[in-house]
């Protein structure tokens, strides 16, 4: 698993007595290690590169931001190990989307993207995007939620008394200006229509009970609508806990008898 943030950290608790699947390694910056060793406890090695995974490493899960999957993915892929994540907006930069999916391609492994904080995108991906002539997405959450996003400067989200959208645009512009906040964004992009056209708001709302998730597809073979109300991971009110239990369901899976 690369870093220990939030979602790792919720990740590994969600895992300790699992007999499916085991996170045998975390991988965090080298200054992190020593903080990170006292914090996983003696079940996890805790290593600061990719040369130092265990040869016959099956899959590694990024829990720690975009510049983590520009950091390790191409690497990861490349050496034949599929590679799950959940900063998906950073696929946004076409560059490394193309680099990673040519990492893949040469090596045999996948490049799994995760659902995250939302449900819905397994329609939307089996519907594809010849069956869709329109996607949207609404993404709600408390003001001080989008505390440290670009929003912080052109608002006063302390002083947000009522529903006040703060983004509306393309999912390629917001999952590059809101990249903790817009992943799920692109993870509808990439089920879809693509990130250029699949239309996005973000919403700053002081009566949001959580992360609200709203997505909106249409078209022959379908007419949908799913709103997934996720309540926020403690230690990061920013992110919702299913992203974490998204994960724990991928890793789960890879080993199941039975997959849904
Ligand atoms: N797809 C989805 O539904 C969602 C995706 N996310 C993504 O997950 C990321 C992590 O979220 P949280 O756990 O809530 O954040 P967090 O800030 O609690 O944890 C991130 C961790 O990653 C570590 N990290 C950062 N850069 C690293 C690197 N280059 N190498 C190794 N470790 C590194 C940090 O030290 C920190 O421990 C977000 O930045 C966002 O990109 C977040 C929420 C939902
Ligand atoms: O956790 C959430 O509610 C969604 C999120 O932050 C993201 O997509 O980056």
């Amino acid at each position: 698993m690369i870093g220990y943030g939030a979602i790792a950290r919720a990740v590994h608790t969600g895992l300790r007595t699992d007999a499916q699947a085991l996170i045998r390694q975390v991988l965090v910056r080298e200054t992190r290690c020593a903080a990170i060793r006292q914090a996983t406890g003696d079940d996890v090695g805790v290593i600061s590169s990719v040369d130092a995974l265990h040869t016959d490493t099956r899959f590694v899960l990024e829990c720690a931001g975009h510049e983590a999957v520009r950091a390790y993915g191409a690497e990861i892929l490349a050496r034949g190990i599929s590679l799950g994540i959940v900063s998906v907006g950073v696929l946004a930069d076409d560059e490394l989307h193309e680099a990673l999916r040519r990492a893949a391609a040469g090596s045999g492994a996948q490049l799994v993207i995760l659902p995250g904080a939302i449900g819905g995108t397994d329609a939307i991906a089996a519907a594809g995007p010849e069956n869709l002539t329109m996607v949207t997405y609404t993404g709600r959450k408390p003001p001080m939620a989008w505390a440290g996003s670009p929003a912080e400067d052109q608002f006063d989200l302390a002083g947000i008394t009522e529903p006040t959208v703060l983004f509306s645009g393309t999912a390629r512009e917001a999952a590059r200006q809101y990249p903790k906040n817009a992943n799920v964004v692109a993870t509808v992009a990439l089920a879809g229509r693509g990130f250029d056209d699949t239309k996005v708001s973000l919403v700053a709302d002081p009566g949001a009970n959580g992360n609200t998730h709203e997505i909106a597809a249409r078209g022959p073979l379908l007419d949908f609508s799913f709103t997934t109300g996720g309540r926020p991971l403690a230690a990061n009110p920013r992110t919702s806990a299913l992203t974490a239990m998204s994960a724990v369901r991928t890793l789960r899976n890879l080993t199941g008898t039975v997959v849904v």
